[in-house]
């Protein structure tokens, strides 16, 4: 392996209505995952949702109340964590401070290989077989750094090394031992927005290169977006979808998911009120929205700011809804505008930061959006739909 990177025997994970408990809390409630082998799937979802806690179950380090897990197709049920084969990086390093950074990638080849014995000096100068294992666990570190490119740092104790230096020697001692799996929890989340981004893209070539099966926990949408071959979408201990990148952001399959991709912005109006107060199609009748007829259609109404426009008038043969302008919000090229409906609720368009100008508050425009970018949720409980629908009743 030495000067060329190894690729490792990536296996499948298996994960079957996996339940855990804290007391009476369900931090996993029937949770079921398949990750193909060599896949990089993220576990995406709000804090305290339960993603640490699936990591960790997946690595044998909480007790679970049922279910199954299988790594490669063998259930690893009751196998004690080291026997698992899954390497575990967590959010805090852990790196051993007074030991360089070749020792600390070391450390798990050590114990392992080694034994207690075979660590202390003058043993091992005594054994050919102990000398023979330390070099060979040189080598495995020597070729580590190259694929990580931290040879240079090999020397230096992680207080001497920047976070981003850090994280790749902790992702070293993971990958020295060459897991099946490799468990990868917030990894990034001490690292600054620039290094973060450049992180997360080495990190990810790095996974290509070796084909490690990769569960990465994130409460980022755009990360997970970013690296993810899928992601599974996590709240209240459950999956709620899991899907492609393109697939979750096209076609979320709640509101709360929805609302999630489309931070800091998701446009949500009742269904009613758009009955109302849309105009500008043919006939009401006609109007279509995410495949669907919005005659008769229950619920919410959810469509992004990229996917709206405003025009001072109405664009022909459009629907559009009258609209008034509250406010803009400065965003580099673009900028958000706030604009109240006719029912008083609030939604925003994207605009070019130039036109800003163009729309002071008061200003009457209509509203566009993309009918077929556009998705109908249930209406979420006690939100939205009831005081229109109440309003169209009376
Ligand atoms: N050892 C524990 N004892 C009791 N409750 C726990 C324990 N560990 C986690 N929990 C609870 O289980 C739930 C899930 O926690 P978990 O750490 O898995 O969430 P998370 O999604 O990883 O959150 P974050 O993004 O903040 O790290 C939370 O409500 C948490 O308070």
């Amino acid at each position: 392996m030495q000067g060329t990177d190894h690729t490792m025997e990536s296996q499948t994970l298996e994960i079957a209505d996996l339940t855990c408990r804290f007391g009476a809390h369900r931090a996993l409630d029937a949770v079921s995952l398949s990750v193909g082998a060599g896949e990089f799937v993220s576990i995406l979802g709000p804090s305290g949702c339960g993603k640490s806690t699936l990591l960790r179950s997946i690595a044998g380090l909480e007790a679970v109340e049922g279910g199954t897990i299988r790594i490669g197709g063998q259930s690893v049920d009751g196998l004690r964590p080291r026997d698992r084969g899954v390497a575990f990086v967590f959010q805090s390093y852990a790196l051993y401070p007074h030991m360089s950074c070749a020792e600390n990638i070391a450390a798990p080849l050590r114990m392992s290989e080694l034994g207690p014995l075979g660590r202390l000096p003058l043993l091992w100068r005594l054994s050919g077989r102990m000398r023979r294992t330390r070099e060979s666990i040189a080598d495995r570190v020597g070729a580590t750094a190259r694929q990580l490119q931290i040879e240079p740092l090999l020397g230096r104790r992680p207080a001497a090394l920047s976070g981003g230096q850090r994280q790749r020697v902790a992702l070293g001692r993971a990958l020295i031992r060459e897991p099946a799996l490799f468990l990868l929890d917030e990894p990034l989340a001490n690292l600054d927005a620039a290094l973060r981004n450049r992180t997360r893209t080495d990190l990810r070539a790095l996974q290509r290169r070796i084909g490690a099966t990769t569960l990465f926990v994130t409460h980022d949408q755009t990360e997970a977006m970013a690296i993810s071959d899928r992601i599974a979408v996590m709240f209240d201990g459950r999956i709620h979808q899991v899907g492609t990148p393109d697939e979750i952001y096209r076609d979320p399959e709640t509101l709360a998911i929805a609302r999630f991709f489309s931070q800091p912005h998701l446009n949500v109006v009742p269904a009613a009120t758009l009955r109302r107060h849309i105009g500008g199609a043919t006939a009401a009748g006609d109007i279509r929205i995410g495949g669907a007829a919005l005659e008769g259609m229950a619920g919410v109404v959810a469509f992004r700011p990229e996917d709206a426009s405003i025009r001072t008038a109405r664009r022909p043969g459009l629907p559009g809804l009258p609209c008034t302008v509250d406010h803009a919000e400065h965003a580099g090229h673009d900028a958000n505008l706030f604009v109240r409906l006719a029912d008083g609720e609030t939604a925003v368009v994207r605009i070019r930061s130039h036109e800003i100008a163009d729309w002071p508050q008061g200003a009457e425009g209509v509203l566009h959006f993309d009918l077929d970018a556009a998705r109908r949720f249930d209406a979420p409980q006690g939100e939205a739909e009831t005081p229109s629908r109440a309003r169209e009743v009376a």
